[in-house]
């Protein structure tokens, strides 16, 4: 997934500065709802303390001559998992003056298991504030795992002091859980399961634990949520968590739960939805499939077109042998088609989606699914287009390492030497391969920094700006440059004749369309009305609700 700013639109509203984002968005933001301010963003996310809020704040405490304790903070935040973790920020939330209410984030949440989800689940519970006992069939050997605030104990005592327990125990051991069914009446049972395979068993996991225990209210949640996720993210406020269960009461709290943890509690139901929700994880696709597959048809289509006009071609038309050109030759005019159409591929959704909020006039309106998928996976795409672009350029270094071109060489000075011509060197062809060779390289080089920053050790050392920077300026530039190479590198040779094999033109032509369109759209984007408009929308003024901003 996106490292940071899947997306980089946007502005913080308190600075007001356009182009402004703190750096914790993770992938699965849209461009289009959320801003850094916890006031702004989904309810549960109103428990993190952003990043750039946070740079302020330790400025401030450090104007006031407590830089060092400032300083000592910064680092605290900073060694966090995840930032903000250890901050139970939304502990003081909703009972304000009304002392005979338990607020909802100092209850005591069971977690029963002490695998990788319930360490994350109780880190992450803990940080929401609230009181978290661990039940483990071995609590001294896992005890050390936990965060020192969470109380480790045995099965039974666990399930003792609290209403709530979260089972996060594979299916195949909820049998071994039966000797506790008597501590466990009357409780709420929140099932995290999810199977290895759509449809494994009858009945849904949920299921099979409330009929386990029947004197239990069951909660199907949290199960699309990975451990990783709970103990890193989930700040972006549009982390779902999809829940069901045949009590309302129930669910209720476990929805409040999960919207005090920062995600964004959705229902689905009742407990016959379980079965679908456990198959969501199932279903959902790697990050990097579909940009796979889009790189394996580009290279199709690309193959099949090159190899038409540069071998069957003159195989038909005059009965020449030029297979040998297909492992290198078709695949070196290939591979450099896939990675400039990917790379423009790159830049476009951003291109569209401010073209959405232009025609909408706001940028409180989701896009649609398509769009919003795509922006997520730029990254993947992006590099993509990198590894096809440096695979092209070792091949296009071994070019002239090849037999067949001394063979073609050698043959080209007889010819020349028998004609009795001399003097060969075309001037304009000189230039012409002088330039694009040096722009490809620095294209290349560009690609290369990129791919570089988004490695996650990388990415963390920068700051938001220095990344947006790379990612976004950087990588325009490295489009355009790709585009002045495959310009100086097709020179005249869409107006000749002799080019068009079977009435196909080159096939450099065919990749210039994407890419254009994405330079001429950011060129017109950066026209003073244009972006004026464009900048305001993005600082959360809305078309026909003039006057609020
Ligand atoms: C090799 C490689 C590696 C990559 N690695 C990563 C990675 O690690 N993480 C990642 O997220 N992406 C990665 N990408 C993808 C890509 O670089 C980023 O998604 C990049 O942010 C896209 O930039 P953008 O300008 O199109 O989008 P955005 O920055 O999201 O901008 C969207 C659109 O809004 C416009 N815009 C933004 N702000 C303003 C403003 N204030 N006024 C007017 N217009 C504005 C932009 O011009 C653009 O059209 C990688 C790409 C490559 C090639
Ligand atoms: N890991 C993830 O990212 C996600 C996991 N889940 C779900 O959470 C549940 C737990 O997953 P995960 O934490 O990864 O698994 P682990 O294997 O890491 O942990 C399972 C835990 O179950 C406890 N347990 C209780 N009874 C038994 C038993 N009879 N045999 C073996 N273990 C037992 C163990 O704790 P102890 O020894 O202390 O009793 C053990 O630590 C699963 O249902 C999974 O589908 C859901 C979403 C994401
Ligand atoms: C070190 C860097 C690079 C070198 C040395 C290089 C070299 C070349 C060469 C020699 C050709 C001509 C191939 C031929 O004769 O068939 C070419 C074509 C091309 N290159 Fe590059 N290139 C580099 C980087 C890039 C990059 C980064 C891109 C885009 C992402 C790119 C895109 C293209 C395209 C689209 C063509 C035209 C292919 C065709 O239609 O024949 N190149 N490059
Ligand atoms: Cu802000
Ligand atoms: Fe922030």
């Amino acid at each position: 997934m996106m490292v940071k700013h899947s997306a980089m639109v946007g502005e913080c509203c308190s600075t007001g500065t356009p182009q402004q984002l703190c750096s914790h968005r993770v992938a699965g933001d849209s461009l289009s709802t959320q801003q850094c301010c916890p006031s702004s963003r989904g309810p549960g996310v109103a428990s993190g303390l952003c990043c750039w809020h946070f740079l302020i704040l330790t400025a401030w405490l450090a104007s006031w001559g407590r830089f060092a304790t400032s300083l000592f903070w910064l680092k605290q935040y900073r060694r966090m998992p995840g930032g903000d973790m250890a901050k139970p920020l939304l502990g003081h939330r909703s009972t304000e003056g009304d002392p005979s209410v338990v607020p909802a984030a100092g209850r005591t949440i069971g977690v029963l298991g002490s695998g990788d989800f319930a360490r994350s689940l109780a880190i992450r519970l803990v940080c929401s504030g609230f009181k978290v006992v661990v039940g483990s069939r071995n609590p001294k050997r896992k005890a050390c795992l936990f965060p020192s605030a969470a109380e480790v104990t045995f099965q039974a005592e666990a399930v003792k002091k609290t209403d709530v327990i979260f089972v996060a125990v594979f299916r195949e051991h909820y049998s071994t859980l039966c000797d506790l069914a008597d501590v466990l009446a009357g409780k709420i049972l929140v099932d995290v399961s999810n199977n290895t395979e759509i449809n494994h068993h009858k009945e849904s996991n949920a299921e099979y634990l409330a009929s386990l225990f029947p004197a239990c209210t069951v909660v199907k949640g949290f199960n699309v949520v990975s451990a990783w996720t709970l103990q890193s993210g989930a700040r972006d406020g549009n982390k779902q968590v999809l829940i069901c269960s045949n009590s309302q009461e129930a669910k209720r709290t476990v929805a409040e739960i999960a919207q005090i943890m920062g995600f964004t509690p959705v229902d689905m139901g009742c407990m016959s939805s379980a079965c679908e929700i456990e198959n969501i994880p199932l279903r959902l696709l790697p990050a990097w499939k579909i940009p796979i597959l889009l790189a394996l048809g580009l290279f199709l289509c690309f193959f099949t077109y090159n190899l038409v006009r540069q071998v069957i071609h003159p195989y038909i038309r005059e009965q020449k042998n030029k297979f040998y050109k297909i492992p290198v030759e078709v695949v070196n005019t290939t591979l450099p088609c896939v990675a400039y159409v990917m790379l423009s591929l790159v830049y476009l959704p951003g291109v569209l989606a401010a073209c959405s909020q232009l025609y909408y006039g706001t940028k409180y309106r989701r896009f649609p699914d398509w769009l919003d998928q795509w922006l997520q996976h730029r990254k993947q795409i992006g590099l993509l287009s990198f590894f096809c672009a440096a695979l092209h350029a070792v091949y296009s270094l071994c070019l002239p390492m090849r037999r067949s071109h001394r063979y073609q060489l050698i043959e080209t000075a007889v010819k020349q030497a028998m004609e009795k011509k001399m003097n060969i060197w075309v001037e304009e062809e000189v230039w012409r391969m002088e330039i694009y060779i040096s722009v490809g390289i620095i294209a290349l080089g560009l690609l290369s920094l990129l791919a570089i920053t988004s490695l996650p050790s990388i990415a963390n050392s920068l700051n938001w700006r220095e990344f947006s920077f790379i990612q976004s300026t950087l990588g325009f530039i490295a489009l355009v440059t790709s585009t002045l190479h495959t310009l100086t590198y097709g020179w005249s040779r869409a107006f000749d004749e002799n080019q068009y094999k079977f009435y196909l033109p080159p096939t450099y032509t065919l990749t210039l369309l994407v890419p254009c369109t994405v330079i001429l759209a950011k060129v017109a984007f950066s026209l003073p009305c244009i972006q004026h408009r464009l900048q305001r929308i993005r600082r959360g003024w809305e078309k026909g609700r003039e006057g609020t901003l």
